[in-house]
């Protein structure tokens, strides 16, 4: 570390940071501050000091504990152990759960407000269940290290935590998670598939990695297949909450003569979220080959072409005067970008969804849109990684 930051700070927590950090300022500069409430008074210790306009720092004392702080949800990851000895994957679990979700829309509002060009209300970020936000993890990973030490990395560093406990895993999967023993050094992930079968997917760092093993999960009545190790959502209810998102916004905008297009489609989930609008010639495109192939037999009964392409590139390969009734996105989290934006905007769409699951892409993006001409008819925000940072959300863009 550099000279100018001294080790300990004592620090005022004015707000909350996109990413899962709070912000806070010393001698006119940011400190971005894990571990910590806005309202809290904090010393931290200082990490990183390497840039002049902010540093980041590690919360290792609460001076002056908000009213919303509480016990971490994951006691491996309390504010009590050392920075070095706390479990990554759970930066909000020291906070209340309705806080959690105030914070996360005030993240949302603040992305909207510089990214997207402002005036857009900002929705709650409703819960999807009554839960506790415990429990909902269908999806972990964990790592082994070279003394065969088996768990999470440490918040922001690579290091192996040993763990007792994975309270954000649905329990079965904590169960498989806790048992491990005898792990080659590399990854670990786990999975929970809609039958409730834990799959352990072991990636040694060195050797032979399995082949992949292809999983069912479910949205009502329809099943779909994928790849263990390839893209499904992972609380238990997020498929079927963006699944009827997705629908009630397309609802009566759906043009059964045209082509609807879904955008970064995965196996296929809002294609037929697509379908159950109305649309009855779909186009599903996805950068993943496995996908994709899962995602014609999975919509095999719907007249539904899977296309295995980057998006930008397939939309810049369209011909001149193509056109595309409604249009789904669900990029990941780096966002669609300009050029994606600007290619479905060239299609003269009725209505876009686009599903996010990064606030400041989604703002990004958002304000691309109106930038052309777009308006945002309704915005909602759902909670479908309780216990951590992220938020998933889902816009209805029309002109
Ligand atoms: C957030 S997931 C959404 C998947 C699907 N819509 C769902 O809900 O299950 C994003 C998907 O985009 C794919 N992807 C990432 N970059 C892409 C790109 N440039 N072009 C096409 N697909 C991409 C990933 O493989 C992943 O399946």
């Amino acid at each position: 570390m550099a000279s100018s930051a001294p080790d300990l700070l004592d620090l005022d927590i004015t707000g909350i940071a996109h990413g899962g950090t709070f912000i806070a300022r010393h001698e006119g500069r940011v400190v971005f501050v894990s571990d910590a409430i806005p309202g809290e008074r904090v010393r931290a210790r200082v990490t990183d000091d390497a840039k002049a306009s902010f540093w980041r720092a590690e919360t290792v004392e609460v001076l002056d504990a908000s009213p919303h702080r509480r016990p971490h949800v994951w006691p491996e990851a309390d504010v009590s152990l050392d920075p070095d000895d706390r479990a990554g994957g759970a930066d909000l679990g020291h906070i209340d759960l309705d806080h959690q979700r105030v914070l996360k829309r005030q993240v949302l509002g603040e992305a909207l407000e510089k990214f997207a060009g402002g005036g857009i209300q900002t929705p709650e970020v409703a819960a999807v269940d009554d839960t506790d936000g415990t429990g909902w993890r269908t999806r972990v990973s964990l790592h082994v290290d070279a003394e065969g030490v088996v768990g999470p990395y440490a918040a922001r560093s690579h290091r192996v935590i040993p763990v007792r406990s994975l309270p954000l895993a649905r329990p079965r999967v904590a169960a498989e998670g806790l048992s491990l023993r005898n792990a080659k050094q590399g990854r670990i992930d786990l999975v929970e598939s809609a039958d409730g079968e834990v799959h352990v997917l072991r990636r040694p760092e060195r050797g032979k990695r399995p082949a992949a093993r292809v999983i069912s999960e479910r949205v009502g009545e329809r099943s779909f297949r994928v790849d263990a190790d390839g893209f499904w959502q992972v609380h238990p209810h997020a498929a079927s909450t963006l699944d009827s998102a997705v629908r009630a916004a397309l609802s009566g905008r759906v043009d059964p003569n045209a082509t609807h297009l879904d955008l970064y489609g995965g196996v296929g989930l809002l294609a037929s979220s697509l379908a159950a609008a109305g649309a009855t010639d779909i186009v599903t495109v996805e950068s993943s080959r496995a996908a994709t192939a899962h995602a014609q037999e999975n919509l095999a009964d719907l007249d539904a072409t899977a296309v295995t392409a980057r998006v930008d590139r397939y939309l810049a390969g369209l011909p001149d005067g193509a056109r595309a009734g409604a249009v789904v996105l669900d990029p990941p989290r780096a966002g669609a970008g300009r050029a994606v934006v600007e290619g479905v905007h060239a299609l003269t769409p009725d209505a876009v969804v686009y599903v996010a699951c990064d606030p400041v892409a989604l703002a990004r993006d958002l304000g691309t849109f109106r930038g052309l001409g777009w308006e945002v008819e309704s915005l909602q925000a759902f909670d479908l990684f309780p216990h951590s940072h992220h938020i998933e959300a889902v816009a209805l863009l029309t002109r």
